[in-house]
């Protein structure tokens, strides 16, 4: 149900414009100045026919209404520029405190949006609250003191004229009143449709290359374009009602005026109001059509700005977590060395009606050495490592690092000190250098090339045209599955992690490579803890031990050779080599 102003998003709007409240109110004085300069422009009028009527001059009247009109003029420019600005700075504040507030958001929480809604949000909403903050705001209120003050000079010049304006103006307040909520309505829908359009264009263009091998673009061009009808549909809406809002405002003002101009005519050849008084009255009426406009004018706005709060506000109440660091020294932990994981009866699922993923995990990890984690497909194990990371908290049983709850732990301290690479390897926007620093940008020159050495990346670098400093951003750029593998684990080891996640990083290596990464990943489990998923077997050998994951729970630990003798399930994966295949039949 959708009432005029619903007071919570009325509130949350008012709090977008608190911090501009100085400029705006400045703004807004001048404004409404520039305002009581035009309401005293029929005064001018009245006393310059009474004048003219008696025989006077009026030569100092005309320069004082030039002055008038001149003065209006330059104020109103002065407010119009202090509230353009404060304009710019609302959105300023609203784009920083959204790309705040998505940046920090849980795990779950962004799992469970679309990235293109969240993105048009940032980009769309943002910017319809510029004019609803400032000039819909001011509007309302100047053009209201204006609209007041002025009826009470009209009905300090003739009150039955004033009756009839009255009668007329209510009508036009029912109907806009009528009107509003429809427009607020509408406008969501539109900027709803925007956004699940814009979500549904970003998989298209994510997974642009499946689409193109699948011919799938007139389907997709077919489905982007009913969205974008759709925010078309709802757009007209609103603009056919926000043209009812101020049709009726015009048609209501030259129907007062008419009315005015038959009853005042009457009245001014019975002689019970002078000529000038009816001159006046109709200068006030065609002067009240602007502050009544704007009244109506903001009023729409405001639904549509009403509209754009309610969907920041969705983002806002989303369940956020404290922001990272930058991974900058204060931030990393003092402990060197590895750190001591240990899993006891951990339970898990994704959602409330999704089934349990993990059914009563207990593992014990030792601080130094390689653990690696196989099973089938969906057993569980990158599940895990999220745990780990804390991007889900388990349902019940608790995970600890050294003995401690990770629930006990710094967010932002426990994630420093932990290495993740993720099982597609993405890259960042930026060069090759910023994307092996990003964990920690202070790395120096020599541990970032130590590092592209022993990944054996150095080939690469030399083959890209500006080699460590070449853009590789969007998808990867021109760099290969496996180049970006072996980029992500760089990554990771730059960071000095005490913990370092691996998710089937060789999966995209050939054989040279991968054999040299088994080396760097053996290397750097002698000074931290290195947990893998694994599914060539070659990783899995070369682990100090083998936890056997299925369907969520441990079902056998121990080493290669001791598995193979006692764990049928790893016996037949061993016999296959496909470690982290689907179960055979
Ligand atoms: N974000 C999610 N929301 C809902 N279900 C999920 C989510 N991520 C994973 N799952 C489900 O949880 C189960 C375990 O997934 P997980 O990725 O941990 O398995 P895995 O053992 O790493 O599998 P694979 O070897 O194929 O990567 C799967 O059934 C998967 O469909």
């Amino acid at each position: 149900m959708h009432t005029l102003i619903d007071r919570t998003t009325l509130r949350a709007l008012l709090e977008h414009a608190r911090p501009q409240r100085r400029t705006i109110l400045c703004g807004g004085l001048l404004v409404l100045l520039s305002g009581l300069a035009a309401a005293a422009l029929p005064l001018a009028a009245k006393e310059l026919v009474d004048r003219l009527g008696a025989g006077g001059g009026i030569t100092g009247l005309l320069v004082l209404l030039v002055g008038l009109a001149l003065a209006g003029a330059v104020i109103a420019m002065a407010g119009n520029y202090l509230l353009e600005r404060a304009a710019e700075s609302v959105v300023l504040g609203a784009r920083k405190r959204l790309a705040r507030r998505l940046l920090s958001l849980r795990v779950p929480e962004f799992q469970r949006a679309e990235p293109g809604d969240l993105l048009s949000r940032f980009t769309g909403d943002t910017t319809l609250l510029r004019e609803v903050c400032t000039h819909a705001l001011v509007g309302l209120i100047t053009g209201t003191a204006t609209t007041v003050v002025m009826v009470v000079m009209m009905g300090t010049m003739d009150l039955v004229l004033l009756g009839i304006t009255l009668a007329v103006l209510a009508v036009v307040g029912l109907l806009a009143l009528a009107g509003m909520p429809m427009i607020e309505k509408s406008s969501h829908a539109a900027q709803s449709a925007v956004g699940e359009t814009g979500a549904r264009l970003e998989r298209v263009l994510g997974a642009f290359g499946t689409v193109k091998a699948a011919g799938a673009e007139a389907r997709e061009i077919a489905a982007v374009e009913h969205g974008a009808r759709e925010a078309w549909r709802a757009g007209v809406r609103s603009a056919r009602w926000e043209a009812l809002v101020h049709g009726v405002n015009g048609l209501a003002v030259q129907a007062s005026f008419l009315a005015v101009l038959g009853v005042g005519g009457a009245r001014v050849a019975t002689g019970a109001i002078p000529l000038s008084t009816l001159v006046a009255f109709l200068l006030f009426l065609f002067f009240l059509e602007e502050p009544i406009g704007q009244v109506l004018h903001a009023g729409s706005k405001l639904q549509i700005g009403f509209a754009a709060v309610r969907r920041l506000r969705e983002v806002e109440q989303m369940r956020t977590e404290p922001v990272g660091t930058g991974g900058s020294v204060a931030a990393r932990p003092a402990e060197r060395g590895g750190g001591r994981l240990s899993f006891s009866d951990v339970r898990f699922r994704y959602g409330p009606d999704l089934p349990e993923v993990l059914r009563g995990v207990s593992v014990e990890v030792p601080a130094s050495g390689m653990t690696a984690f196989v099973g089938p497909s969906g057993a569980g194990k990158s599940t895990l490592f999220a745990l780990i990371e804390r991007f889900h908290e388990p349902d019940s049983g608790r995970i600890r690092l050294d003995g401690r709850d990770l629930a006990d732990w710094d967010l932002v301290g426990l994630r420093a000190g932990i290495g993740y690479v993720e099982q597609d390897a993405p890259m960042l926007s930026g060069s090759l250098r910023e994307n092996l620093v990003y964990g920690r940008p202070d790395a120096t020159d020599e541990e970032v090339r130590d590092v592209v050495a022993r990944t054996r990346l150095d080939s690469l670098v030399d083959r890209l045209p500006a080699g460590l400093d070449t853009p590789v951003g969007h998808c990867g750029g021109s760099l290969s599955g496996g180049e970006r593998q072996r980029v992500a684990l760089a990554r990771a080891l730059v960071s000095l992690p005490r913990v370092l996640l691996l998710d089937e990083i060789t999966s995209q290596l050939d054989a040279a490579n991968e054999m040299a990464i088994r080396d760097v990943v053996t290397t750097a489990a002698k000074t931290m803890t290195v947990l893998v998923v694994a599914h060539r077997l070659s990783t899995v050998t070369q682990a100090d031990r083998i936890v056997v994951l299925d369907s969520g729970t441990v079902r056998a630990v121990g080493t290669h050779d001791e598995l193979v003798a006692s764990d049928p399930l790893y016996a037949e994966f061993a016999a296959t080599q496909l470690l982290t295949g689907e179960r055979g039949g």
